[in-house]
């Protein structure tokens, strides 16, 4: 026989502790050595006492683990967190992230044993239940089927059972986990939706513990599917194997009681509106627990009948109090005086429960016979079976729900999408599109920056109890996150365009300066051009005021000579006859065969222009008659001696011209085009000037040879006809040609200079020359 243990633990409270423990006592400590009410006992032992400082982890290794790891052993264990509201009954039991609780480290402690343990095949099922006010409800089921309340029923052995409670396999420490916290989720869940008050109600986690002794079904477990047993024609197989196995089953139950005040203390919560549920409430709870002390009560006393009938909890936990289960009530009470009735009638209860003993056995059954095995195999095949039944019952039901949510999810993902649609359509286009007329105007384009559709308005989050689903949290996240993306890069184009925008306003600033500095340079040429044009036109004037002045001089030499010449001829008078003599007047010597013809020619020729138009090379001359003497008569050749007419004439012509003209550029403006209308007058001028001065020409010279008109032709055309030269009445015609001219001495002149002027101007310069000349 074995009395329940009975641990005590105070809350931490802001306020002074009103307790005082001292080993396995706990009682009131100075301040408060006389109750409240002056009377009763105010000093408690129990098993364990722990203090406002105590750790979950401190309850547990104390008072927890052996009773946990019994299970491994066969042995039923039972663990009450029994107190008040507030006590510190869940934080005991669940623990915080900091404080592990005692359920979290039962699992881990037995699962560790379990894997320790070689020798044994373990199979562990759990469930997750409260009752509230009377009502069993499954905390396993899906939150759609919550709302179904369980009933407890009596086997064939007058055992209690809550019929069609789901028993969860777990095989691992994830596992069960995952198990608890379903069955938190949808406990804090029936709070809500079903109106439940977590700390109304007793919630009992169960963990059923079964090993087997043997190597073949660890592997054959191993093997196969975790949650698969060997049937039994697998284990007759390996009959052999089986024989002399052990094997054990327990229970342990986790109990977290509702708070145990009175009911009275809920009518004077003026804060709670609904005060029918309330007292409701109190009274189930009260009612409950008052059988649960009732029949511990008269466990404890040992007074025959125990009515265990009278509540579902009292059913429930029949088997824990009566049986042959090890039970381990913690008390937990507050600290503060506030609470001492409470913590007082806490005590009391505890005290009354530590008296109760019970005969703590072990469920093992050795089977060395293999009739016996048969019959332990099958009952555990049939619960496994039964187990089966309720995991494929379970799965429809998850993939029920499973179906529902995603139905669910599907509508979500299309009120998303068309939530979507509709902020996009808000969405203000942010970036206009340059026209083609823009681009042109602006000579600006960003290439890339395209269109950018960007929301400012955040997606809705649809309503709470729509969240069921992950994914379509997910979906909320991922447009939350597309959304700061997309806001994330319109900032970046947007910061890449204001640069670009700036670096083109700098553009055209420099192409506005730019613009400017070409006029001013623009001025500054047109000024130059007009100035390095006058020069030229003055130096071209001077220099042709030179080439006039020399040759000016030059004819004067020439007269000079001729009129030597004629001086000469006159001296050699007897050799050369009359009309000779008239010839030599006239500045021509000529052939006396030929002298009527010539004679008429020369009397046409009026004799200025014979003057002027006809030169004598001296030199040639003397040459052409030292010659004339050696020679025969008949082979004296006829020379013809010009004198560059035009040289009179465009002489004279040039400098009244120029002259003129450089009056007019005086006076006029400088510019270019009025500098180039000049120009182009004048050469419009020499253009009317130049067919008289031929045509005058060719009047006085009809009978005159021909290639006289070559004297107002280009030098190219000169040369090209000067080399055509063709015999006259067969006899060769020969004319100076512009080299033999050329070698004619004269007086230096200064080369022309051209300069830097431009060149148009020259072109017009020199054609006006070429005109000229
Ligand atoms: N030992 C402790 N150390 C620190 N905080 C504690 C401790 N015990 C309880 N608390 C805190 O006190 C508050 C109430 O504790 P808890 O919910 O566990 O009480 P309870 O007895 O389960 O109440 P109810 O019966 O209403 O469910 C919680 O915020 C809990 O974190």
């Amino acid at each position: 026989m074995e009395n329940i243990q009975v641990a005590v633990r105070i809350r931490p409270d802001p306020e002074p502790s009103i307790w005082a423990i001292h080993d396995q006592h706990i009682f009131l400590n100075n301040q408060m050595r006389k109750p409240p009410n002056g009377q009763g006992r105010t000093t408690f032992a129990f098993d364990h006492c722990f203090s406002q400082d105590s750790k979950n982890a401190d309850i547990y290794s104390k008072e927890v683990k052996s009773l946990v790891l019994g299970s491994t052993n066969g042995i039923n264990g039972t663990i009450f967190l029994y107190g008040q509201t507030g006590s510190g009954k869940t934080f005991t039991m669940l623990g915080k992230e900091n404080d592990e609780g005692v359920l979290l480290q039962s699992f881990k402690d037995l699962f560790a044993k379990i894997e320790a343990d070689l020798n044994k095949t373990y199979v562990l099922r759990c469930s997750y239940f409260e009752i509230y006010n009377e009502q069993i409800f499954d905390l396993l089921k899906p939150s759609s089927k919550l709302q179904e309340t369980l009933q407890v029923n009596e086997d064939q052995k007058k055992e209690f059972y809550v019929k069609g409670l789901i028993e969860q396999s777990v095989s691992s420490i994830n596992e069960i986990f995952e198990v608890l916290k379903r069955g938190e989720i949808n406990r804090h869940y029936a709070q809500t939706a079903m109106n439940h008050n977590s700390s109304r109600s007793h919630a009992i986690f169960r963990l059923q513990v079964q090993s087997i002794t043997n190597n073949f079904i660890r592997q054959y477990r191993r093997e196969q599917s975790q949650h698969k047993f060997p049937t039994l024609e697998q284990l007759e197989a390996e009959n052999n194997q089986l024989k002399g196995a052990m094997v054990t089953e327990s229970v342990l139950n986790f109990v977290d009681l509702a708070g145990s005040e009175k009911v009275s203390n809920h009518f004077e919560d003026a804060e709670i509106q609904d005060t029918n549920r309330r007292v409701k409430e109190g009274q189930y709870i009260n009612k409950s627990l008052f059988f649960l002390t009732q029949v511990i009560y008269l466990k404890a006393e040992d007074k025959g009948h125990v009515p265990f009938r009278n509540s579902s909890l009292t059913k429930i936990l029949k088997s824990s109090l009566d049986g042959s289960s090890r039970t381990l009530i913690i008390l937990c009470i507050n600290a503060a005086a506030l609470h001492f009735d409470y913590s007082i009638s806490t005590l009391r209860f505890g005290m009354n429960a530590k008296k109760i003993e019970t005969k703590v056995l072990a469920n093992i059954n050795y089977q060395n016979d293999d009739e016996a095995l048969k019959i332990l195999l099958s009952d555990y095949e049939k619960k496994l079976h039964d187990f089966e039944k309720i995991r494929v019952e379970e799965k429809e039901g998850f993939e029920q729900q499973l179906n529902q949510l995603q139905i669910e999810n599907q509508s979500l993902q299309n009120r998303i999408s068309t939530q979507n649609a509709e902020n996009f359509k808000c969405i203000p286009k942010l970036y206009k599109e340059p026209t083609w007329a823009d681009r042109f105007k602006h000579d600006f384009h960003c290439d890339g920056a395209g269109d950018i559709l960007v929301t400012n308005t955040k997606v809705k989050k649809p309503p709470q109890h729509d969240c069921q689903g992950k994914l379509v949290l997910n979906a909320l996240k991922a447009s939350e996150q597309n959304r700061k993306t997309l806001l994330s890069n319109y900032e970046v184009v947007k910061k890449q365009y204001l640069q670009l925008n700036e670096y083109y306003n700098q553009s055209t600033l420099r192409l506005q300066q730019q613009n400017e500095q070409i006029q001013c340079l623009n001025l500054q040429y047109n000024k130059l051009y007009s100035y390095a044009s006058e020069m030229k036109q003055q130096l071209n004037f001077d220099v042709k005021q030179l080439e006039n002045q020399e040759l000016e001089q030059m004819i004067s030499f020439y007269q000079s000579q001729l009129l030597k010449l004629q001086i000469e001829q006159q001296a050699r008078g007897q050799s050369m006859d009359q009309k000779k003599q008239y010839d030599v007047e006239q500045f021509r010597l000529v052939d006396q065969k030929e002298d009527v013809v010539d004679v008429q020619q020369y009397q046409q020729i009026d004799l200025d222009e014979i003057m002027q138009s006809n030169m004598v090379n001296v030199e040639m001359v003397k040459e052409k008659e030292e010659d004339h003497q050696n020679q025969s008569v008949e082979s004296e050749e006829f020379f013809k001696i010009e004198f560059p007419t035009y040289l009179h004439h465009s002489n004279n012509f040039t400098k009244q011209t120029m002259n003129e003209t450089a009056s007019q550029l005086t006076v006029q403006d400088l510019s270019e085009i009025n500098f180039k209308n000049v120009l182009q007058s004048f050469i419009s001028e020499m253009d009317v000037l130049q067919p008289s001065v031929s045509t005058h020409h060719k009047n006085n010279s009809t009978s005159c040879n021909k290639k006289q008109t070559a004297k107002y032709k280009t030098p190219d055309k000169l040369k090209k006809q000067s080399t055509s030269q063709t015999t006259i009445r067969g006899k060769q015609n020969i004319e100076p040609t512009r080299q033999s001219f050329n070698n004619i001495p004269k007086p230096k002149v200064r080369p022309r200079q051209n300069g830097n002027a431009n060149e148009e101007l020259s072109m017009l310069l020199n054609n006006t020359e070429m005109s000229k000349n």
